[in-house]
């Protein structure tokens, strides 16, 4: 009878509770997949818990957990991007393969953390760090091996869609849901991250990365978060067949013209059309779309965040690390491994990621105007000098001021030629406000 594995869990909280009760509830079911028995040997936690087993040690000291001889697999899941990084890099050294959830730590140092890995014969493994329980990194990097990713878009941060869910459908106050997503451990420790579009940032470079074939690169990615986003543009986009979702983008671009040519990432809100199977993913469910060649649209939906959906994902990686630590090879020798970021590390690409000016999307513009003769007029003819193609108008009825807001779609554009026009429409007499503008995708 094989040895059993014996995990590390650095950081019993929310997620780390969540793996603690998966172990015990499906016992069993891992032991029936893996021929071995897994056990947890050793808890990283900063203050003793008497709701876990006495058989197993607890410690404050994570580092000597990240060494020690009695841990096969170290699991991170502290969060932050400075003492963790330390300790998945002493795990690393000492020959321990690594499982983590962080993905704020492997957008900006996962370059470092995976070669350090390859280097040691180890592997640093990631699933719950992108979207949640859904199993995305081993659809990117295993199942649509064989594929040619042409672009993806995806819902991937689940304290966000509740937020945005809950305000849309219930009318409910912005701070209040974000409390609730806080009390439900969805959100992350600086819930900023979740709200002002950085966590879904990190998660789509992971996606990009494994996508393309190219190295981490967060530092280039576009972001905007929800909080500029109002109930009355919800509203608008309602009535005019779309929704508003928080959304990531990687996009290839292969153009003639080599200025445009490249990856856009990008993650902010976007009016999507209602009828899109994106636009009625809700609460806390994350989504990912991506198009490849040849399978297609090909969509993976489940829940984005919460103990349960993240602990299935951490486990998901530990029962592939046994079976790698229970295979023929030598123990711990991961070359036959899928590699970190999906292609071979000596093949990963330098495609340049466009700028925010180079990128291309539709359109959602309100303007606010006094009703003179003419204003429309003036508008439209600046979208169409600048080249810009109008898909639908919307005027309300004026309000107490005599403003009305004018609601405009345009195709798609490249934002350069957007911030031009939208910059004259603002030096019109009759435009009182800024120009409000959400992009807008028609995903197909
Ligand atoms: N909560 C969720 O739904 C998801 C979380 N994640 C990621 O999983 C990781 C953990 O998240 P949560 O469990 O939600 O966080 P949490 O705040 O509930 O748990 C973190 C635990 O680590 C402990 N800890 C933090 N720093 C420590 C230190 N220096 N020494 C000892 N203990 C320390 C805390 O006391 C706490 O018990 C984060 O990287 C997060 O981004 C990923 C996917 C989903
Ligand atoms: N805070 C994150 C947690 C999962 O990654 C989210 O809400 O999606
Ligand atoms: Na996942």
């Amino acid at each position: 009878m094989s040895k059993p594995i014996k995990l590390a869990i650095l950081g019993p909280g929310t997620v780390g509770t969540g793996v603690i009760n998966l172990i015990n509830d499906n016992l069993d079911e891992l032991k029936r997949r893996s021929g071995r028995d897994i056990i947890i040997t050793e808890v990283g936690t900063r203050r003793q818990r008497d709701d876990i087993d006495a058989s197993i040690v607890q410690s404050d000291d994570l580092m000597a957990i990240a060494s020690s001889d009695n841990v096969d697999i170290v699991i991170e899941l502290i969060g932050g991007t400075t003492f963790a990084k330390d300790l998945i890099m002493q795990a690393i050294k000492n020959g321990k393969h690594v499982v983590t959830a962080n993905k704020a730590l492997l957008a900006e140092h996962g370059n470092e953390l995976f070669a350090l890995a390859e280097a040691h014969q180890v592997h640093v493994a990631y699933e719950a760090a992108v979207a949640g329980g859904i199993p995305i990194i081993k659809v990117m990097r295993e199942a649509l091996a064989a594929n040619k990713v042409e672009w993806l878009a995806g819902i991937i941060n689940g304290t966000g869609n509740f937020i945005m869910s809950e305000m849309r459908d219930k009318g409910r106050p912005f701070a209040d849901v974000l409390a609730e997503a806080q009390a439900l451990g969805y959100a992350e420790a600086d819930p900023t991250f979740d709200v002002e579009g950085i966590d879904a940032a990190h998660k789509l470079a992971i996606l990009a990365s494994i996508a393309f074939g190219m190295p981490l690169q967060f530092d280039k990615v576009y972001c905007e978060g929800i909080t500029g986003i109002t109930l009355q543009d919800v509203n608008y986009a309602e009535e005019l067949g779309y929704r508003i979702k928080h959304l990531g983008f990687a996009v290839r671009r292969d153009s003639a013209d080599s200025d445009s040519s490249g990856i856009e990432l990008r993650v902010h809100p976007t009016l999507i059309p209602q009828d899109a199977l994106l636009a009625n993913v809700n609460g806390v469910k994350n989504a990912v779309l991506v198009n490849s060649h040849p399978l297609g649209q090909t969509l993976y939906c489940g829940d984005g965040a919460g103990a349960g959906a993240t602990a299935s994902a951490v486990m998901a990686d530990v029962m592939d690390l046994v079976r790698i630590l229970g295979s023929d090879d030598a123990e711990g020798n991961n070359s036959h491994h899928v590699p970190h970021l999906a292609f071979m590390p000596e093949q990963l690409s330098d495609s340049p990621i466009l700028r925010a000016e180079q990128m291309t999307t539709g359109y959602y513009l309100r303007v606010h105007a006094y009703d003179n003769p003419g204003v429309l007029a003036d508008i439209t003819r600046i979208l169409s000098d600048a080249g810009i193609n109008i898909d639908a108008i919307l005027q309300k009825p004026a309000h107490d001021l005599g403003q009305v807001p004018v609601i405009i779609l345009t195709l798609p554009v490249v934002e350069n030629q957007m911030n031009l026009a939208i910059e004259k429409i603002e030096q019109l007499d009759a435009v009182t406000d800024k120009v409000v503008r959400i992009r807008l995708d028609e995903l197909d």
